[in-house]
């Protein structure tokens, strides 16, 4: 994860388009008006809530498969592996997928089997959702469940909980693994020339894991401090109003009038590398002017679900099968 924050950071200092700072001064290390108005407002919600900040719990919206089993892990990897990209179609959600995948796995046990996501067509994933249309980039989410399907199948005996178990408790391991075996999972962009690394789905899918088992069994990481957040297009739009990021004119026209930004255009990877460099910052502030140690993870999860329930709230447009 050393690169996702490395190579973000060189996206900041470069940045045209989007600042985390109130200034648009670039990489300022001395932090803006903004930015400490923010930790202000951070710090005080950190005195009202005995040290700590809001804990958001996983899956608060009770949409998720949870046995305490190797299916759960099962279900999480594929899950992660289509979760993507929803906004094309305006009543499509991440929770449709969450709960459709979580009622085939109750219907059905064997639905995720590798073999079977080898097999998948996108008329039948649709059957599965429940969703009576054509998905947004079915047929790359059709490609990547057979992607999955198959290198489970390939290297792990058909299941996610052996790619779990094999990693010694490291979500690095983990993540690294992921992207070594599932190319779907790439997530990376190339800015100005320099390659820069998201990783979106892999570390959700860490995340996931630690959520659900609650740090425990196939959820105990011992470096789960070192994933970053997961740059979607939920979370830009909370730091936006919360102040943390300021976009320059043309994305700002472009976002306040719903038109898409291009996968892979500067604007898109200052958007995602941008909120990586200024939550990683808000948990430098936190710890230096609390004493407290907070997890990306954890900010991710208190702004995304920030983010998801304030309907108002403006995001990028890009179609792209990482987030
Ligand atoms: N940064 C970040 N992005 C996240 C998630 C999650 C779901 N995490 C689950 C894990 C535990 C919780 O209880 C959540 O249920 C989805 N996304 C992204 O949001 C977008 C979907 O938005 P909308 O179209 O409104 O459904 C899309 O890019 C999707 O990839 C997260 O946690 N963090």
């Amino acid at each position: 994860m050393d690169e996702v924050r490395a190579s973000s950071a060189w996206v900041v200092a470069r940045a045209s388009h989007v600042f985390v700072d109130s200034e648009g001064n670039s990489l300022s290390l001395s932090c803006s008006l903004a930015f400490w108005m923010l930790i202000f407002w951070i710090e005080k919600v950190v005195d009202n809530i005995k040290d700590s900040i809001p804990k958001v719990e996983w899956d608060f919206e009770k949409i998720h498969y949870f046995d305490g089993g190797p299916l759960t892990v099962q279900y999480l990897l594929v899950l992660d592996a289509i979760n993507f990209c929803f906004w094309p179609d305006k009543d499509l959600s991440y929770d449709d997928f969450a709960l459709g995948l979580k009622y085939a796995l109750q219907k059905d046990k064997s639905a995720l089997d590798a073999d079977r996501l080898q097999k998948f067509t996108g008329p039948q994933l649709r059957e599965l959702l429940k969703w009576p249309r054509p998905l947004p980039l079915e047929d790359e989410r059709i490609r990547l469940l057979h992607e999955v399907g198959r290198e489970l199948e390939n290297s792990f005996g058909g299941k996610a909980s052996n790619l779990v178990e094999s990693c010694g408790n490291s979500a690095v391991k983990l993540v690294t693994l992921i992207a070594r075996h599932f190319p779907g999972f790439r997530d990376h962009s190339v800015y100005k020339g320099h390659q820069v690394f998201f990783y979106k789905r892999a570390q959700i899918f860490a995340a996931d894991l630690w959520g659900a088992f609650k740090g425990q069994g196939f959820g105990k990481f011992k470096d789960i401090a070192s994933i970053t957040i997961f740059a979607d297009y939920i979370v830009p739009a909370v730091l936006r109003h919360l102040g943390v990021l300021r976009y320059g004119s043309s994305v700002a026209s472009i976002i306040d009038a719903d038109n898409e930004i291009g996968s892979g255009s500067e604007e898109e990877v200052e958007l995602r590398a941008c909120s990586i460099y200024a939550v990683e910052k808000m948990r430098e502030l936190i710890k230096i002017k609390t004493g407290n140690k907070v997890l990306s993870v954890e900010l991710d999860l208190w702004l995304w679900s920030f983010g998801i329930q304030c309907h108002s709230l403006q995001h990028h447009r890009t179609l792209s099968v990482y987030y």
